[in-house]
C-alpha cells in the first residue's frame, strides 16, 4: 500500500480489518518495523482522536513522529498554481510539501473542505497536491471527502461486536447540528460499508443525499423509524447538504437518536466518530448507556492506524 486516502487504496478490506484485530491483541509485535522511519502528521484543522491515535500507532511500530498544526504554526499556504504571490500567502504548497517530504518517510494530512465550492472541495486539490509534491506516501487524516482511518476503525468495531451467526444490519442516520459539517465521514463510512458483509441502510431528511458514487449499494430510506427497524448498529452523524452545497437545510427536529427510537432496533449498538454534540446529535441517555460503543470505537482508531502504517512501511 503506497498512499492511504480511501478504501480504493486497500487491496483486501477483510484482511486489513483482521490485521487490525490481530494488532489489537499484540500492539508491540512489530515494534522494530518502523525503526529509523519518520511519520509527519500535518493538520490544517483541529483533531483529538486522529492526532493521538495515529501518533500512538506510529510509536507502537517504532517510528519517530513529528506533528504540526500547519494552519497555525506554518506559513500561509498558496495552493493555486502559477499565481503571483503578492497577497497574503507566504509559501507555495509546492515547496512546503516537497520540504516535508525531505524530512519524513510517510506524511499524514488533515485538510477539511471549505464547504463553499463543491467542485473545488470534491477535486481534493490540497490532498492531491501533497501527493504530487511531497514525493513520499500520503496518509489521509481526513480530507475534504473521506476519512478512511475513521472508517477502517468503524468496520473493525462492527466486526468485533457483530451478533454471532448473522449478517449485521448497519444504519447510518443523519443527526441534527447547528453548524455545516463536511460529508467526509458519512461518504467514507458508506463506501466501506458497501464493501463489507453487512446490510447497509442510510437514512436522512430529503436534501441530504450523499454523492452517489459513495452510496452505490446502500438502501436509502427517508423514514428514520423504518430504517432503524431490526438494526444491529446505528451510526449517528451530521453532515451538511451536498445538493445545496454546504448548507444546513433544517433544524432536524425529531432526528436526534433517543432511547425511544432505539426500541425498534435489535438492541443496536450506537456509534459516532466523535466529537459529538450531546443533546443535539445524540441524547445524553444513549451516550451514557451500555448501548453506546463510541469509546471502544475511538480506541480502535489506534489499531486501524497501526494496521495501515504497517502496510505502508512494508511497501517503502
Ligand atoms: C471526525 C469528524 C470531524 C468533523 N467534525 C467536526 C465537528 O467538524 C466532521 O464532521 O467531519
Ligand atoms: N473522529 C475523529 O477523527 O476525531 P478527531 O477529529 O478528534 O481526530
Amino acid at each position: 500500500m503506497k498512499n492511504y486516502t480511501s478504501v480504493h487504496d486497500v487491496a483486501d478490506v477483510a484482511a486489513l480489518v483482521n490485521e487490525a484485530l490481530e494488532i489489537k491483541k499484540a500492539p508491540f509485535a512489530h515494534k522494530e518495523l518502523g525503526a529509523g522511519k519518520t511519520l509527519g502528521l500535518i493538520f490544517l484543522n483541529p483533531s483529538l482522536r486522529t492526532r493521538l491515535s495515529t501518533q500512538k500507532a506510529a510509536l507502537n511500530l517504532g517510528m519517530n513522529v513529528m506533528v504540526m498544526n500547519l494552519d497555525k504554526e506554518g506559513w500561509a499556504l498558496e495552493i493555486q498554481e502559477g499565481v503571483v504571490m503578492d497577497g497574503t500567502t507566504v509559501e507555495h504548497i509546492k515547496e512546503a510539501a516537497a520540504v516535508m517530504g525531505q524530512y519524513c518517510d510517510i506524511l499524514g494530512l488533515r485538510s477539511f473542505p471549505k464547504l463553499q465550492d463543491k467542485e473545488e472541495d470534491y477535486s481534493e486539490d490540497i490532498l492531491n497536491k501533497f501527493i504530487k509534491y511531497a514525493g513520499i506516501p500520503i496518509l489521509s487524516l481526513e480530507s475534504a471527502t473521506r476519512h478512511p482511518l475513521q472508517s477502517l476503525a468503524d468496520l473493525v468495531t462492527i466486526t468485533e461486536k457483530a451478533p454471532a451467526g448473522k449478517r449485521p444490519k448497519v444504519v447510518l442516520t443523519w443527526a441534527p447540528h447547528v453548524k455545516a459539517l463536511p460529508q467526509a465521514v458519512p461518504n467514507s463510512f458508506a463506501e466501506w460499508m458497501c464493501k463489507a458483509d453487512v446490510d447497509f441502510v442510510i437514512t436522512h431528511p430529503e436534501g441530504y443525499e450523499l454523492e452517489g458514487s459513495f452510496t452505490d449499494g446502500a438502501t436509502i430510506e427517508y423514514d428514520q423509524d423504518k430504517a432503524l427497524a431490526e438494526a444491529d448498529f446505528v451510526y449517528v452523524k451530521n453532515w451538511s447538504s451536498f445538493q445545496d452545497y454546504g448548507k444546513v437545510l433544517s433544524d432536524g427536529k425529531g432526528w436526534m437518536m433517543t432511547p425511544e427510537k432505539l426500541k425498534v432496533t435489535n438492541d443496536a449498538k450506537v456509534m459516532h466518530c466523535l466529537p459529538v454534540r450531546r443533546g443535539l446529535e445524540l441524547s445524553n441517555e444513549i451516550l451514557d448507556s451500555p448501548s453506546s460503543i463510541v469509546i471502544e470505537e475511538a480506541g480502535n482508531r489506534v489499531y486501524a492506524a497501526q494496521a495501515v502504517l504497517k502496510q505502508m512501511l512494508e511497501s517503502l
